[in-house]
């Protein structure tokens, strides 16, 4: 069976004016509680990275752990975390970002990438974008390329996706919520 963006589209939950009134939140807990849709997620990002020269899968604080740590897992690969302020012990490295409903600043360890690392960046969605590029001057700024960013959900009406393609940068997600 062929997985497509409408299969993906039913394991999210939009949950309107959450957390401000306006916002339309796209829920992606109903992916957890849904073993089989939780694999076919899992497997898509698998299938379509088995094969590349990615060195390092990198995910965002918090949402984004979820689904890449399993990826890292399941590809072998080394896992980098970029998390919010405060949560990493040691040497940091900061960017602060603004979201689609507030600000914040993101930080990896100081020693997390080298030089020709070839980044996977991961995150469950993409908004503004805001997020996304605060995270990959993170890891450019270690000297790392960004092969690809994925993520489960774009919402393209926020510009975020476009905005990361602008910088050369290829987006993959598995489906779009787009004028609703
Ligand atoms: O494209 P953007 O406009 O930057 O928005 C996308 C970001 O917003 C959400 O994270 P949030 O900061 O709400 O954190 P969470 O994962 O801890 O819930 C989401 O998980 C993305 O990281
Ligand atoms: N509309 C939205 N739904 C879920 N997470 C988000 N992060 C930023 N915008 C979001």
């Amino acid at each position: 069976m062929l997985f497509d963006d409408f299969y993906f589209k039913s394991l999210i939950r939009t949950v309107e004016d959450w957390p401000k009134p306006g916002i339309s939140f796209r829920d992606i807990t109903p992916i957890f509680s849904n073993p089989k849709g939780m694999r076919m997620v899992v497997d898509a990002y698998v299938h379509r990275y088995i094969d590349s020269d990615i060195t390092h899968i990198a995910c965002i604080d918090a949402r984004g752990f979820l689904i890449a740590s399993v990826l890292a897992y399941e590809l072998r690969k080394p896992l980098v975390l970029v998390r919010k302020k405060g949560k990493l012990p040691g040497k940091t490295i900061s960017q602060a970002y603004d979201l689609e409903y507030g600000s914040a600043e993101l930080e990896i360890q100081e020693d997390a990438l080298h030089e020709g690392a070839q980044v996977l960046l991961f995150d469950d969605l993409i908004a503004t974008g805001g997020t996304l590029v605060a995270a990959m001057s993170l890891l450019k700024q270690q000297g790392a390329t960004i092969k690809e960013v994925a993520a489960i959900i774009d919402l393209p009406d926020l510009g975020g996706s476009a905005k990361i393609q602008e910088m050369d940068i290829p987006v993959f997600a598995l489906c779009a919520f787009e004028g609703e």
